[in-house]
Formats: structure tokens, sequence, C-alpha cells
């Protein structure tokens, strides 16, 4: 069964069609990446997704529950979480406690229950420090944990994001644009990270990314948009070889690199 189902995805703002006619599946531990010029709506399939947006037409099943008209809370407390194009970190905060946040789901005693249950608040307590130490481990953060996260480089900042995404035990992971702005090195670092959680968690991921190359490397198929609506769904190789995508993606990206 697939992880992820979405079906037949309506989605407009007073006139301006952001998603139509939008269908996709996401299967088990696969990375299924959504490329598209600016402006095709591929954040806005994110946020239907997440529940930030509710389309006028079709279904998104996740693990076979009906998403739609689900609050973003909810569907992220049922494993759906998602890094942000913009990084969203407490920049004052250090890089464990931006982590610890990403356990809120995780977290079912409060100050007052902590006082009248200390035991068991204190079990889950280490219970989310010991899944904490496992994602810095995992995402190589040790050097950096005790720093605030609005004094580290760059792409670490986005390596926290990720890790407060793998924080929540996903089950399903969104990432928005994961080497946006990075450097070479960046780049090469968060491509080994995705790669790592595809293998070692096998956890499915949708990847929304302008980065051709890393696109092409990493996905297992590709949803290439174009004005709200899907061209072309297919392994990368399908993809970079359909001449609608060569058209409307990639020949717009030639138009943007020579002029
Ligand atoms: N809240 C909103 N209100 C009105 N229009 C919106 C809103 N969000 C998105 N749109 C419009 O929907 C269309 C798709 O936008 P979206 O941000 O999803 O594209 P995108 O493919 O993610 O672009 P980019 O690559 O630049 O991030 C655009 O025309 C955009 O202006």
């Amino acid at each position: 069964m697939a992880v992820l189902s979405v079906e037949n995805i309506r989605l407009a703002f007073e006139g301006v069609v952001a998603v139509d006619g939008v269908s996709f599946e996401v299967g088990e531990g696969e990375l299924f990446a959504i490329i598209g010029p600016n402006g095709a709506g591929k954040t806005s399939i994110f946020n239907v997704l997440s529940g930030v947006y509710r389309p006028q037409q079709g279904t998104v099943r996740f693990n076979g529950e009906d998403l739609i008209g689900m609050r973003p809370h909810r569907i992220a407390a049922r494993g759906m979480s998602r890094t942000f194009q913009n990084i969203e970190l407490f920049s004052h905060l250090t890089v464990v406690d931006n982590l610890m946040l990403g356990r809120h789901n995780h977290m079912r005693y409060g100050a007052l229950s902590a006082f009248l249950w200390l035991g068991k608040a204190r079990n889950e307590e280490l219970k989310n420090r010991s899944a904490v130490e496992d994602v810095i481990d995992f995402l190589e953060l040790e050097q950096w944990r005790r720093y605030p996260v609005g004094l580290l480089p760059y792409g670490v900042q986005k390596r926290v994001e990720l890790g407060r995404a793998l924080a929540m035990e996903p089950k399903l992971l969104l990432l928005d644009e994961p080497v946006a702005g990075m450097n070479v090195e960046e780049t090469e670092d968060m491509a080994r990270f995705i790669l790592d959680v595809r293998e070692e968690l096998n956890v499915p991921m949708i990847m929304v990314e302008h980065d051709m190359g890393l696109v092409m490397d990493l996905a297992d198929r590709v949803m290439v948009m174009d004005f709200g609506r899907p061209i072309r769904t297919g392994t990368p190789a399908e993809v970079q070889a359909d001449p609608d995508v060569i058209r409307a993606y990639l020949g717009e990206q030639h138009r943007s690199v020579t002029t």
C-alpha cells in the first residue's frame, strides 16, 4: 500500500489556480521529487499535504487515512514532518533545544504532570533526550550541540532543521528546497544525509528542489509541474528525456541561465 496517495487535487486562491489535477503516490522508502519553474505550485502541494491549505477538490490519504480538513498539528502527529524553504528554527535556542522541540508530538506530560507523576515524566524525558542524541549522532551535529542555532553556518542550520523533522520520528518527510542557498560542499553533505535517511531509516520523502543535479541523482521518481499542473511523472531518466519537460522546465532554466 502507498504511504501517501494524492488524487486530483485542485487549489485556487480567488481566481489564481495554484494546483490543478495533481495526483501521485509515494511508496514505502521512496524518494519522490517535485520540480517545476517558480510559481508552478510545488509549495502549495506541500501546504495541502500538511493541512495549511484546504483544497477545493481532491483527496489525500496518508497511511490509509483521509487528511482533507485535518488540522496541521494533527497531521504532524500522524507522522508527517516538514522542513521549510526558509529555515524555521528558534535561532536563540541551542541545537539540542531545537531538536527537543521536535519531540513535542511525543511528549504527553507537561510541567504539572512532571510534578505529580515524577517517575513517568522523568522516563519520558529520558526517552526524548535519547531520541535527540540519536539524531545528533546520525547528522553529525555533536560539535554544534550547545551553540545557539543562529550562530551556526547556514548549511549546519539546514541540517538542524532536518534533525528537528527527524526527531519527530516521521513516517513521511517533506523537504522544501533542502539545499537552497548552499555551497557545493554543503550540498554534498546534505545529499549524503538525505540518502542516509532513506537507506538507514527507510523514511519515505517528498523533496521540492530546484537543484536538478541533486534531484536527478537522488530521486526514485520525479513529478514535473508547470502552471499548477503535472506534466510528467517518471524516473529521472524518463522525465529528462520528455520533450514537454524540456520545453516547460529545462527550457525555462536554460533561458534563465542564458539571460
Ligand atoms: N496564499 C496565496 N494566495 C494567493 N496566491 C497564492 C498563495 N500561495 C500561492 N499562490 C499562488 O499559487 C501559485 C503557485 O505558488 P507556489 O508557491 O505553490 O509555487 P512554487 O512552485 O512553490 O514556486 P517557487 O519555486 O517559487 O517556490 C503562484 O501563482 C502563487 O502566486
